[in-house]
């Protein structure tokens, strides 16, 4: 099994955090979280190897740092994060590449036991087979796999996690949906960083609460103003790669 990392361009990245990060500090950010995320799955024994798809060659140093393999989004052809997904797929199967644990870059607390127990949960010798680890508010899909991959139609956006059920079923495959903490951890709002502080320990933990504790982010959370309406966290930004085409319903 490979994994498969969509990294997009860091101008357009984290845009939920513009009102506390500034651009500089959201691309070191997103570097932060794709370092913990690639520090767990270098070496990780159940992964043939590690691909990142990525729409900044910003990202290259710490692909080849950590050892996984690079792929340009820019020599796919494709646009938006399930068109660069879709396509990146398909270019791994060329190289006989089928079962895929797709995840995001976002997601610091990922574990290395975490990803051998969704390894565990998948059973691609009964095909198609699909295991997904969603977000904890069941909205959004941190980490899926797929066997064989080419065949799944990649559905990331609002509320990804039930499209990619449905689209499961469609196909009748093997489906299991599997709660991990760590991964279902993701970082898009200020919420979500103050969350991530407040969980570290004496010592930071991760490369992003390293990065958190530099730049002194507490005090800034703490002179945040209120969102108006609590329900603001789960608000979701006009998705910038507005690619809902895929989307079965
Ligand atoms: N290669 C590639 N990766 C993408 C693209 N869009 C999103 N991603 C990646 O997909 C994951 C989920 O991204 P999003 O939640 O859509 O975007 P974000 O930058 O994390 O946050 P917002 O800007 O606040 O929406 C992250 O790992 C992104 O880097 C894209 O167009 N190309
Ligand atoms: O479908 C998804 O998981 C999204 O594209 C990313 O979700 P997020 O906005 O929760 O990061």
């Amino acid at each position: 099994m490979h994994a498969l990392i969509p990294v997009k361009q860091f101008s357009r990245a984290k845009q939920r955090l513009a009102r506390i990060l500034s651009p500089r500090e959201r691309e070191e950010l997103v570097k932060a979280m794709l370092a913990d995320v690639l520090a767990v799955l270098a070496r990780h024994p159940c992964l043939a190897g590690t691909v990142v798809v990525a729409g900044d060659p910003g990202a290259r140093p710490l692909v080849d740092r950590f050892q996984a393999d690079w792929l340009p989004e820019s020599a796919l052809g494709a646009r938006g994060l399930n068109g660069t997904v879709q396509a990146a797929v398909a270019t791994l199967a060329r190289d006989g590449i089928d079962d895929v644990l797709v995840l995001h870059a976002d997601i610091p607390l990922l574990s290395a036991a975490e990803v051998s127990r969704l390894a565990m949960a998948h059973e691609p010798q009964s095909r198609p087979a699909v295991t997904i680890a969603p977000d904890r508010h069941r909205e959004g899909t941190n980490c899926m796999i797929c066997s064989p991959a080419r065949e799944f139609t990649f559905a990331y956006g609002r509320n990804s996690f039930v499209h990619h059920v449905r689209h499961a079923a469609t196909l009748e495959a093997n489906l299991r949906v599997v709660e991990l903490p760590g991964i279902a951890f993701d970082v898009d709002w200020p919420q979500d960083l103050a969350e991530l502080v407040a969980r570290t320990g004496a010592e930071p933990a991760t490369h992003v609460q390293t990065y958190l504790e530099h730049i002194r982010i507490a005090r800034r959370l703490h002179a945040l103003p209120a969102c108006p309406g609590e329900g603001c966290r789960r608000r979701r930004a006009p998705r910038p790669h507005g690619d809902q085409e895929n989307v079965t319903h």
